[in-house]
């Protein structure tokens, strides 16, 4: 839950997540087979060295031939897991996949694209492939197994052969007593078991803690960007954030999203981001928001670095709003606010009303307390794209930041009731920063400033009037939206 947010969208991470789990959840694996067999192997010790001396002085030559099948059949063991651990990304790979498949099946939020497109098809042969390769990868770690296990019972079929060849040996040259012949018997046999035993337990032990200092070296991945004492924010209503050259590149990519990126919003100021799909604008926002960090640069908060204070401090200054809004099958209430508090019901309707739901809300019979989705509760409601804008619009209010940044939610809703929506929470926000992202043009020309935005540089900044007058991109874009939202004005009025 805690770990850094570029981890998320890494495969491997995923994958180790997966190993990791197995290391833990359960008492054959992991942590708990080795405390089992670090229980059980000081007993196996005190019998093997006490029949050691046994052995040794009854034939020390046949001592050393059972230690030596011993040790062998411990590295033909120890080869076997070995080629076990080395399949292990592939195997949480495979493992993954197939879940993936399973899990957006019997997912009800894809049940409309599965029906519409038909996706039943692809995802059950999806499944089924990642299956298939599962059997083929784990059939041939059993295949390795099964080799180990063939060539350890030849091994113990060559000691007992040993073994009692030695003994019948002694009983027809020596006369060596049948009583003997048994009670020798026993302690080579009890002694290889011994040996055999403690060694497997070793092994087991050694393969054991490496996937330990696997799951130890995931739980260190947690956390990489902990700032040691880290500063305070200042006190203060309105903040102003300034990149300073700022490039970026996504891991395991060489492309550059942002390169020598400088923009500085003042505090208070109306920031609109506009510009075409993929110029950079949302990994902007996932910059400012730290869920990543610059490759190069620096971005300042009331010039700090941002890195020198502490990441959950950072974080709550900021009430966002995603293109992607997430709904919980919580109900609506814990929807806005994300605890179970309900002595702040007022608080709750007030950020209804001015997100413009509570009209909504009223038509509910148990209002702020109706159930949202049903996943949980076949009563609960769904809502119509627009609506749940607006909720995360009361979300956001709900939550307060001294930054506010909109990264396009209003994609349900007309050009005209968007700019409205803007408009309105614009002055809903009152002084606080805030940094709008809109395709819509007409929605954020209202901004004290607006950034056009492509291929990772401002190519454009001023006010609406400046740009428009500059007549390049930003105009060219403008004029050609202009003559929808006339349109759009028409059919309204
Ligand atoms: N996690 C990621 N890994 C690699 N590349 C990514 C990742 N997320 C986004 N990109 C790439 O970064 C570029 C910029 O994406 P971004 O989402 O910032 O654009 P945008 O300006 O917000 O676009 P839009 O207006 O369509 O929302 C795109 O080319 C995209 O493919």
């Amino acid at each position: 839950m805690d770990m850094d947010f570029p981890y998320t969208e890494d495969p491997n991470t995923l994958n180790d997540i997966k190993t990791a789990i197995k290391t833990i959840q359960s008492p054959v694996n992991g942590i708990g087979l080795i405390i089992l067999k670090l229980f059980s192997i000081p007993g196996n010790l005190i019998g093997f060295f006490v029949f050691s001396v046994i052995l040794f002085h009854l034939n020390p030559i046949i001592l050393i031939i059972l230690m030596a099948t011993v040790v062998l059949s411990y590295f033909i063991l120890l080869r076997a897991n070995h080629y076990e651990r080395s399949r292990k990304d592939e195997l949480a790979e495979e493992e993954r996949k197939a879940y993936y498949a399973s899990a957006t099946l019997s997912d009800f939020l894809y049940g409309k694209d599965i029906r519409v497109y038909g996706l039943k098809g692809i995802l059950l042969q999806k499944k089924k492939e990642s299956c298939e390769h599962l059997i083929h990868i784990i059939s041939e770690i059993q295949g390795k197994i099964l080799k180990a296990t063939v060539m350890e019972a030849f091994l113990i079929f060559i000691r007992e052969g040993v073994i009692y060849c030695y003994l019948i040996y002694q009983v027809i040259e020596n006369g060596l007593s049948i009583g003997n012949f048994v009670m020798y018997s026993l302690v080579m046999n009890r002694f290889a078991d011994w040996m055999d035993t403690t060694m497997k337990d070793i092994a087991t032990i050694g393969i054991q803690s490496m996937y330990v200092s696997d799951f130890r070296d995931f739980l260190k991945k947690e956390e990489p960007i902990q700032v040691k004492n880290p500063k305070k924010i200042p006190e203060s209503d309105q903040f102003e954030i300034e990149l300073k050259n700022i490039s970026f590149q996504y891991p395991g990519s060489d492309k550059y999203i942002l390169k020598d990126f400088s923009l500085k919003i003042k505090a208070g100021q109306r920031i609109a981001l506009v510009g075409i799909n993929g110029a950079g604008k949302t990994t902007l926002v996932k910059l400012l928001t730290r869920l990543y960090r610059p490759t190069e640069g620096q971005i300042l908060l009331n010039g700090i670095d941002i890195n020198e204070l502490d990441r959950e401090e950072y974080t709550t200054l900021f009430s966002v709003i995603f293109q992607d809004i997430k709904l919980f099958a919580f109900n609506l209430a814990e929807n806005i606010t994300f605890t179970d508090k309900e002595e702040e019901e007022n608080i709750i309707y007030q950020v209804l009303n001015q997100a413009g739901l509570s009209e909504k809300v009223n038509s509910l019979e148990h209002g702020i307390y109706t159930n949202m989705l049903k996943v949980l509760d076949e009563n609960g409601i769904e809502l119509s794209g627009g609506e749940n804008q607006k909720l995360a619009m009361a979300r956001a209010l709900y939550k307060g930041g001294k930054i506010i940044i909109m990264d396009e939610p209003t994609a349900a809703l007309d050009a005209l009731a968007e700019s409205q929506l803007y408009k309105n929470f614009d002055e809903l926000i009152q002084k606080r920063t805030a940094i709008y992202i809109s395709h819509r043009l007409s929605s954020t020309r209202f901004c004290d400033v607006i950034a056009f935005i492509e291929d990772g540089e401002i190519k454009e900044y001023g006010t609406h009037e400046e740009l428009m007058k500059l007549n390049k991109s930003y105009a060219n874009m403008f004029q050609i939206q202009a003559v929808y939202y006339r349109e759009e004005e028409r059919h309204v009025s």
